[in-house]
């Protein structure tokens, strides 16, 4: 267990007060390492380099960013690049802009030398404020956990999620997990099918980790498993995370989701998808207008594991390889959202 408790916030300020503290999550679950950031470039990098990841995650991390910028130099110059180096480091996350948009707004009418400060408390409140949210999505999930099991009360409640949309990629609780750890501690028998989520298997390394570290019996499955278990009658619910919600309701996620999606709606399995107000988009029309981040070929013709002394990476083909991050669900694959407002059949 390397949080103890209920809590298991995945970002805190140094003890200086001056920088952030995240847990690579390139390392986990072979290392729990803890990593300074003390300059927006920093942040940039984690960001980009998914040390840290996960849309709520990303906003955070990118709002202090911001805040250390600030710190160095508080000029609208310092500012606007800041703002720009954060922003171009993942596409797809909506949550990434509007958190800066948040920092931005606190700080840009303000005098130089009381923006740094303005622009901390405001990345404090962010995280404190996803933490609640994250919880309330898990108040809101449990009740709907306790409707699908009360169909089923004499086994466990089967679960399937894709990718990681635990407490590491938010500030706590998770929002696809937040249900699941919620539901658990009531006493309500819980198991998680976990996709491995290729290729950066978010599921196998980071859901296994944080489920396993919490007690809720789970399966790490191949991502192409899903389909014959909804066939077959294992899953009562598949419920996923988002990094953007359209205005009409489209989900873009880890890619491989919309596949689940798919099967879920051919075998008649409900499909929910979690999310806080921050990472709905209502100016983006459709996911069709959606980037979709495409992240480097590595990790795909790659496979990457522990070894002696660290970290070790194999070179599985030498053939050109594409590797989108995220795809598209319509909104019409989904049975509902699961708010801190409630679950909501449509957003
Ligand atoms: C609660 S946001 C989690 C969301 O973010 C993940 O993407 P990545 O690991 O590339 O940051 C994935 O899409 C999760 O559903």
């Amino acid at each position: 267990m390397i949080l103890q408790g209920e809590h298991r916030r995945s970002i805190a300020r140094t003890d200086d007060g001056a920088g952030v503290r995240i847990l690579d999550q390139r390392l986990l679950p072979w290392e729990v390492r803890w990593v300074e950031l003390r300059s927006a470039d920093t942040a940039a990098v984690a960001i980009r380099e998914m040390w840290t990841r996960g849309a709520p995650m990303i906003g955070a991390t990118a709002a202090y960013g911001l805040a250390m910028a600030l710190a160095a130099d508080p000029g609208d110059a310092s500012l606007a690049r800041a703002y720009d180096t954060l922003l171009a480091t993942r596409p797809t996350a909506v949550n990434l802009r509007w958190a800066l948009d948040q920092v931005r707004a606190a700080v840009i009418d303000l005098p130089a030398a009381a923006r740094a400060t303005a622009a901390l408390a405001r990345a404090d409140a962010i995280c404190d404020e996803d933490a609640a949210l994250c919880r309330a999505i898990g108040e809101q999930g449990l009740a709907l956990f306790r409707t699908l099991h009360a169909k089923n009360p004499d086994r466990p409640l089967n679960i399937l999620t894709h990718c990681n949309a635990g407490w590491l990629a938010t500030v706590d609780y998770g929002t696809a997990t937040a249900p699941v750890y919620l539901a658990h501690d009531a006493g309500i028998p819980v198991h998680v099918w976990v996709d491995e989520t290729r290729p950066r298997n978010q599921g196998a390394l980071l859901t296994a980790f944080e489920l396993a570290n919490h007690g809720v019996p789970h399966t790490v499955i191949a991502d192409n498993a899903g389909g014959l278990l909804m066939m077959q009658g294992k899953v009562d619910a598949v419920i996923v995370g988002t990094d953007r919600v359209t205005a009409n309701g489209d989900v873009c996620n880890k890619i491989g989701t919309y596949l689940k999606a798919l099967a879920a709606a051919d075998n008649g399995v409900p499909f929910y998808v979690a999310l806080p107000y921050t990472t709905f988009d209502p100016d983006t029309a459709t996911g069709a207008d959606v980037p979709i981040e495409e992240r480097s070929a590595d990790e795909l013709t790659r496979l990457t594991g522990p070894a002696e002394g660290g970290i070790a990476t194999v070179k599985v083909t030498d053939s050109p390889a594409a590797n989108p991050a995220f795809d598209v669900t319509p909104a019409r694959l989904v049975t509902g959202y699961i708010t801190e407002r409630g679950v909501l059949d449509r957003i």
